[in-house]
């Protein structure tokens, strides 16, 4: 089953930060542990702590230790990931990580990555920040993570050179090398100090698979993970949702037609399409039928001129969430279609129920349509029609006309 995430970053993001999100989303302490010993030279301890930040229960990890190293060089940290028993998709990571932090370090100071010297970021505890984070993200096995927008913060922090504005110029340059979306994150135009860390920048733009709002999901697991400062105004958290991809939804942002008014019977319904030139058409009402079996409420072709000049059809075909995965295997096992598209429509049916006419030699059924409590449509169905003029020997233009005549009662 796959498995998706979603980071809320509207207080930003840190090492630290991230850590407790994703223990207190579920991840064991544990995994992150080894990781960290497998690569810290000297003993650093990950405690969990529960905190409440404005309110809301969070997780801070703090990351323990002593470190007899003033700073490393991205080098000095290559090697203490080269020579880690780490497995291997998480080396891969934390060594993408420190590259990209020295790539960025490079650019604000105008040196090579090489010549990096990592004063805070080179630290052990920033250290056990990405090769937990990273082990920790690994362990979920996400098949995608989404990272919101982030906020980085605003004003002014102290830094080992001094006085730094925030964001901070490696954040800036971490985020803007990934194309990330970020934006200030400050209340009523206070400056609320640094939210984004360039050990979370480096962590989330290496981790996103793209930015935006939490996407289609169904969420099973919810963690905060706080920062060490108290923020006034907000909870000094990072949130991580863990769950299954859902079919899209419609939202007030998304907009259904309507603005979302509710009306009997109205849903969120797939349109589930494939463009396929090398079916044999006499092969398309079968697959139509088949699809009308699995649950699908509608099932139709467009004739369409395809790449390269090919006459072709798009087969397109309305269900429900729920049938979702029954009408993708009549399109994979019927079709020669080796994918589908699906989007998300608004439904609105009107109420309907069938009534009988009675006509010479037999009975046809009327589908009968009501809107707002009266009757709109009364159509005799086209089959019964047929059947009846089969049956007893008429034209069928002649069953259809004196249905249609008893059919006017209704309305
Ligand atoms: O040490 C250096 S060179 C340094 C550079 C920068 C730049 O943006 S350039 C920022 N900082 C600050 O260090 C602390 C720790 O960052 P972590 O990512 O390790 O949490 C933070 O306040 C940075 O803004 C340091
Ligand atoms: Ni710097």
């Amino acid at each position: 089953m796959s498995r998706i995430g979603w980071l809320d970053c509207a207080s930003g993001a840190s090492g630290d930060m991230l850590l407790g999100a994703l223990v207190a989303a579920g991840v064991p302490l544990d995994v992150l542990t080894h990781a960290v010993d497998a690569v810290a030279p000297e003993k650093i301890r990950l405690r969990p702590e529960k905190v409440v930040r404005n309110g809301l229960a969070a997780t801070l990890v703090h990351v323990e230790g002593t470190d007899s190293k003033h700073h490393r060089t991205w080098a000095d940290v290559r090697t203490l990931l080269d020579a880690a028993d780490l497995p291997e998709p998480v080396r891969r990571s934390a060594h993408a990580t420190f590259e990209r932090l020295a790539r960025a370090e490079a650019r604000v100071h105008d040196t090579t990555p090489e010549a990096i010297h990592f004063h805070e970021v080179g630290a052990l505890d920033a250290i056990a920040d990405v090769v937990g984070v990273c082990a920790g993200l690994a362990h979920l096995g996400l098949d995608r993570l989404v990272v919101s927008p982030v906020a980085v913060g605003s004003g002014f922090v102290r830094a080992a050179h001094g006085r730094l504005p925030v964001p901070v110029p490696a954040v800036v340059e971490l985020l803007a090398a990934a194309g990330a979306p970020s934006y200030a994150g400050e209340i009523d135009g206070t400056p609320v100090g640094e939210l984004c860390t360039p050990t979370g920048a480096a962590l989330l733009v290496t981790h996103a698979s793209t930015y935006g709002p939490q996407p289609p999901m169904r969420v099973a697991a919810q963690g905060f993970g706080a920062g060490t400062r108290e923020t006034p105004g907000r909870a000094n958290a990072v949130r991580l949702l863990v769950g299954e991809p859902a079919p899209e939804v419609w939202t007030a942002e998304t907009g259904a037609p309507g603005g979302g008014a509710t009306f009997p019977g109205e849903s969120t319904q797939l349109v589930v399409e494939s463009n396929v030139d090398d079916l044999d058409p006499r092969v398309w009402p079968a697959v139509l039928a088949r699809l009308l079996d699995a649950g699908a409420a509608d099932a139709w072709l467009t004739p369409i001129l395809m790449k390269k000049g090919r006459p072709a059809h798009t087969l397109a075909v309305l269900v429900d969430p729920d049938r979702y995965d029954e009408v993708c295997e009549v399109v994979f096992t019927q079709t020669p279609a080796i994918g589908v598209r699906s989007h998300a429509v608004r439904k609105r049916p009107l109420e309907r129920e069938f009534r009988t006419l009675e006509l010479p030699g037999g009975t046809v059924r009327l589908k009968v349509a009501t809107y707002a409590g009266k009757v709109v449509n009364a159509q005799p169905e086209y089959d019964d029609v047929l059947a009846l003029a089969e049956r007893t020997g008429r034209p069928v233009k002649a069953v259809l006309a004196q249905a249609a005549a008893a059919a006017q009662q209704h309305l």
